[in-house]
C-alpha cells in the first residue's frame, strides 16, 4: 500500500536527494523538465509505475525500445539514474527507481514553476520490460476523444483527469513528423486542419517545412514554452492545440467546458492535475513483495 511517508525511517532524506539531483541535471539542460514527467507518463501506462520503462536491453527489445518510446529523451532516463546513485549513497537498497521517478516527475513541474504537491510512495521495481508489451498502450497524437478517454479510462484516469494530464504539454517538444498531417494532407477539401488557427499554421508551416529533416522538433506551448501554467489550454480555445488529441479537448464539446474553466482558472487546472497526477502514480503498482527494489535503474537485480 501507498503511503506519503513510506521511506520516512528508511531513508528520510530521499525527497531532498532527489530534488536537488533534479535541480542540478536542469540547470544543465532544460529538456530534464519535459523529459521526466513524459517518462513517467510512458511508465506508468505501460505494466503500471514500475520503472519498466528504464530498463535498458542489449537486444533492443527492452519496453524503451518500442517506437512509442523511441522519441523519449535521454535527460529523463538520465534524471532517475543519477538520483538513484545519489540515493543508493544514504539508504542502498531502499528506494524503488518506479518512486524515485515519481519523486523526480513531481520535482519538475514544481521547479518550472508549477504547483507543488505530495506524493505517494512505496511503490517496487517491475520484472518485466517488453517492447512487445506497448503498442495499443499509450494515446496517438490523432486520437479522438472516445479513444482518449477510453485509453486512460483503463488505467482508472477519468475524462477530467485525461484533460488535466495532457496540460503537461505546456512543457516540452515535438517532432514535425507527429502533427504534418495537419499542415500538408488534413483532408482532400483542406489539405490544413480547419481547426486550426491559420496564424498559427503558417508559423508551424515556416517551423516544419514538408519533408523537413525527421529530427527536427518545436515547442508544444508556443507562449509559453519553460513555464508549467495554463498556456496550454488557453491555447485550446485560441485554436492553437498542436496535436488532434490535444485540439479535440476543446472542439469536442464533450470536453469543451472542462478545457475553458482550465483556460480561465488556473487553480482549478493545478487542483486537477495534482489529483490526476496522484491518481496517475496509483497505477498497477507493486507493493509488499513484489518485484524488487533494484540496485542499478537500467537492469533488473540478478
Ligand atoms: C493525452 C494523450 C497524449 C498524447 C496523444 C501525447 C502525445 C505526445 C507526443 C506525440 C509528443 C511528442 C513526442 C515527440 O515528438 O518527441 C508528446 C510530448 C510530451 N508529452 Fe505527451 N501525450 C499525451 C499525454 C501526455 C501526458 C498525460 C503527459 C504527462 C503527464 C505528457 C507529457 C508530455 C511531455 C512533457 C512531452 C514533451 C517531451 C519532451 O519535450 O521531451 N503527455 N506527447
Ligand atoms: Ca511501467
Ligand atoms: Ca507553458
Amino acid at each position: 500500500q501507498l503511503s506519503e511517508t513510506f521511506y520516512s525511517t528508511s531513508c528520510p532524506k530521499v525527497e531532498s536527494i532527489v530534488r536537488q539531483v533534479v535541480a542540478q541535471k536542469i540547470a544543465q539542460t532544460f529538456v530534464t523538465i519535459p523529459a521526466t514527467l513524459r517518462l513517467f507518463f510512458h511508465d506508468c501506462f505501460v505494466e503500471g509505475c514500475d520503472a519498466s520503462v528504464i530498463i535498458a536491453s542489449p537486444n533492443g527489445n527492452a519496453e524503451k525500445d518500442a517506437p512509442d518510446n523511441l522519441s523519449l529523451a535521454g535527460d529523463g532516463f538520465d534524471t532517475v539514474i543519477k538520483a538513484k546513485a545519489a540515493v543508493e549513497q544514504s539508504c542502498p537498497r531502499v528506494v524503488s527507481c518506479a518512486d524515485i521517478l515519481t519523486i523526480a516527475a513531481r520535482d519538475v513541474v514544481a521547479l518550472a514553476g508549477g504547483p507543488s504537491f505530495k506524493v505517494e510512495l512505496g511503490r517496487r521495481d517491475g520484472l518485466i520490460s517488453m517492447a512487445s508489451r506497448v503498442a495499443g498502450n499509450l494515446p496517438e497524437p490523432n486520437f479522438n476523444l472516445a479513444q482518449l478517454n477510453a485509453i486512460f479510462a483503463k488505467n482508472n484516469l477519468n475524462q477530467t483527469d485525461m484533460i488535466a494530464l495532457s496540460g503537461a504539454h505546456t512543457l516540452g517538444f515535438a517532432h514535425c513528423t507527429r502533427f504534418a498531417n495537419r499542415l500538408y494532407s488534413f483532408s482532400a477539401s483542406s489539405p490544413v486542419d480547419p481547426n486550426l488557427n491559420s496564424t498559427y499554421a503558417q508559423q508551424l508551416m515556416q517551423a516544419c517545412p514538408q519533408n523537413v529533416d525527421p529530427q527536427i522538433a518545436i515547442n508544444m506551448d508556443p507562449v509559453t514554452p519553460r513555464t508549467f501554467d495554463n498556456s496550454y489550454f488557453k491555447n485550446l480555445v485560441n485554436k492553437m492545440g498542436l496535436f488532434t488529441s490535444d485540439e479535440v479537448l476543446f472542439t469536442d464539446k464533450a470536453s469543451q467546458a472542462t478545457v475553458v474553466d482550465f483556460a480561465n482558472n488556473p487553480g482549478n487546472f493545478n487542483g486537477a492535475f495534482i489529483a490526476a497526477m496522484r491518481k496517475l502514480g496509483r497505477v498497477g503498482v507493486k507493493t509488499g513483495t513484489a518485484g524488487e527494489i533494484r540496485v542499478d535503474c537500467t537492469a533488473f537485480n540478478s
